[in-house]
């Protein structure tokens, strides 16, 4: 059965804990807007696109709690309290504007039936699209080659499959590369965690590494591509990414390594011009003093803990979307790809 973060089902949202794994897993069931709003604050669901599934299941929670007199104005605070969870992902909000544009001149019973398909859609779609996006990044990738990736942008991240990830599990399926190193990316250790869980329960070679020793392995000839998702691409195709993706992407550069962005159109953003305009949000400092709770620095010592960093699009070789590859991405390559979007659809 294929891995997933997140499932509704008797018109509650399940969601499984990822900040247990790999040591439990553990369900919860969640009933209000509220409740889905603070799951994603508190990373018990995580990912760009797994957070906006998320979000939009938890407007049909307000729905269904609203009944009779749900409409759009008695829905407006859930949705705030939804789009005020994390700041960086785009896909939060491009969900919720998704299930705002189905409200539209509904209520009650009508109103309820109606989101909840669109919920359930925007799920659906992001599977599908994952394997359509595999498909255009597999033959990007060296032949034989290692991976390198970081975070965890696999079926945990997502509706299934995955974006990056997906890519990787695709290409191994087709015979294409030889394995994956992912790295542990602290310090929410999405790569140790979940990345390598997710992998060797697909039978995917993995290998684990410290953070710290990418450059090294790049160094001695031991990846032969980098491969990432994505939080949020502007218009530029500067793209938001978890923190520590910069720094690979320098480093690919220096080698002459590809490095390459998988995402779905709907974390690209071209209403921001270039990466300066993102959000980067900053999470509590115990995530860097403690692994796990357990304390590994001063209990008061200061703590910077940004959760992303922003990747100029000219150091990413290519941008994967479900629609295709957009190589050197730039502001004149980012909106020619939306041009043909638009003209398929
Ligand atoms: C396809 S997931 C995209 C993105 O989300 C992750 O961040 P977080 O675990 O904090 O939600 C990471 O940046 C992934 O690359």
């Amino acid at each position: 059965m294929e891995l997933t973060a997140l499932r509704w089902r008797d018109d509650r949202l399940e969601l499984l804990d990822q900040r247990l794994l790999p040591a439990e897993t553990r369900w919860l069931t969640l009933q209000t807007a509220a409740e889905v709003a603070a799951a994603i604050h508190d990373m018990v669901v995580r990912g760009a696109p797994a957070i906006g599934i998320s979000a939009a299941y938890g407007v049909v929670l307000a729905a269904q709690e609203l009944g009779n007199t749900a409409s759009a104005d008695q829905l407006a605070p859930a949705v705030s309290t939804l789009a005020a969870s994390r700041p960086t992902a785009v896909n939060l909000f491009w969900a919720l504007e998704r299930m705002q544009r189905t409200m539209a001149g509904l209520h009650g019973a009508a109103l309820i039936e109606a989101l909840t398909r669109e919920a359930l859609r925007i799920h659906e779609d992001d599977r599908a699209m994952n394997h359509r996006l595999a498909s255009f990044g597999v033959p990007l990738l060296p032949e034989n080659g290692r991976i390198y990736t970081h975070c965890n942008t696999g079926a945990l991240a997502t509706g299934g499959h995955g974006t990056a990830l997906g890519v990787l599990r695709s290409a191994w399926a087709a015979g294409r590369i030889r394995g994956v190193i992912a790295g542990e990316t602290r310090p929410w250790m999405q790569g140790s965690r979940l990345t390598s869980w997710e992998l060797m329960q697909d039978g995917v070679p993995v290998t684990l590494v410290a953070d710290s020793s990418a450059g090294h392995l790049m160094q001695r000839g031991e990846v032969q591509a980098v491969i990432v998702g994505a939080d949020r691409i502007t218009a530029n195709g500067d793209t938001a990414n978890k923190i520590g993706t910069y720094a690979l992407a320098v480093l690919a550069r220096h080698h002459g390594i590809p490095f390459y962005v998988a995402a779905p159109l709907s974390t690209i953003d071209p209403a921001l011009a270039s990466g300066d305009s993102i959000v980067i949000e900053e999470r509590d400092g115990n995530e860097i003093r403690c692994i796990q709770g357990k304390p590994i620095a001063p209990a008061e010592v200061p703590v910077f803990n940004p959760a992303f960093d922003v990747t100029p699009g000219e150091l990413i070789t290519a941008i994967i979307t479900e629609h295709g590859v957009i190589r050197h991405p730039g502001t004149d390559t980012m909106a020619a790809h939306l041009a043909t979007v638009n003209d398929d659809h």
